[in-house]
């Protein structure tokens, strides 16, 4: 039986709050702001954290706000390193995550296609070949607009042509946040079958989404986080159900 392609082995990342800033007024009149673990500020949006995911799993990440989510996609993407136990991915990753992020307003959409893609691996040659296909599927607006500047881009054509392109690395895993929550009615249905068609390839997915419809219908498991910690690891359904339970104590 071939690694698990993602495994994470009692992983924990600890964060530093701005305490002027972020210190909840609940802490401070409460616990004076003395309160063990967040009084320097220091927390653990994760700890304790160990799972394995298997090659063609697809799983969705549940959970209310602030318990660390986003943390694990981030992790398991490389973006953040772990101060505490160990995360091991066996796999190029494809982060359809902050979809924007890595273009350069300086430069035009068609630009931006070249840096980002080469960024992530593809060739240049791939991307020329991939080209229309790719600004196609971008829409209209992102297509009028491939020689202009993205400073001049909504951030919706941004994410479009962001996603345009990560949706067309190889990178057997998949890791989403909330992609479908952005863009128009037309987008979300592209991006639905672009999910579908990829998870069709046997690709691995990590989804985040706080939007039951597109976890029942893309994961199979699920994880439910509670305060940073891993409540539940089973399907979907005993992921969600566990979640119903806590949200409505
Ligand atoms: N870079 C950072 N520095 C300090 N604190 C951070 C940082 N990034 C996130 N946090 C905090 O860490 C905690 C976990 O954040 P995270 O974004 O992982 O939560 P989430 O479960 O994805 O939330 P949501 O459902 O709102 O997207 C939150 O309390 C958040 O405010």
């Amino acid at each position: 039986m071939p690694a698990p392609i993602i495994e994470a082995d009692g992983l924990g990342i600890q964060f530093v709050r701005n305490r002027r800033r972020q210190l909840r007024l609940r802490d401070l009149v409460i616990h004076r702001g003395r309160r063990g673990g967040i009084s320097d500020g220091r927390f653990w949006p994760l700890r304790d954290l160990s799972f394995s995911i298997e090659a063609g799993d697809t799983v969705g990440v549940i959970g209310r706000n602030g318990t660390g989510k986003s943390t694990l996609l981030r992790l398991i993407a490389g973006v953040l390193i772990p101060d505490e136990g160990r995360i091991t991915v066996r796999g190029d990753v494809a982060p359809l995550l902050e979809l924007s992020a890595g273009f350069s307003s300086e430069l035009t959409g068609r630009e931006n296609l070249y840096l980002v893609g080469g960024l992530h691996g593809l060739s240049a040659r791939y991307l020329r070949r991939h080209f229309d296909e790719i600004v196609t599927f971008a829409g209209e607006q992102v297509e009028r607009a491939i020689d202009t500047s993205v400073r001049h881009y909504s951030s919706g054509m941004k994410v479009r042509l962001g996603f345009a392109i990560i949706s067309h690395l190889p990178h057997p895993i998949l890791l989403m946040d909330e992609v479908t929550a952005v863009g128009d009615a037309e987008f979300r249905r592209k991006c639905y079958a672009t999910i579908e068609r990829l998870l069709g390839e046997g690709r691995t997915l990590v989804l985040v989404s706080h939007n039951e419809q597109d976890l029942t219908r893309f994961c199979r498991r699920g994880f439910y986080l509670d305060a940073g910690r891993m409540s539940v690891d089973g399907t979907i359904d005993e992921a969600l159900a566990a979640y119903h339970r806590a949200v409505a104590r």
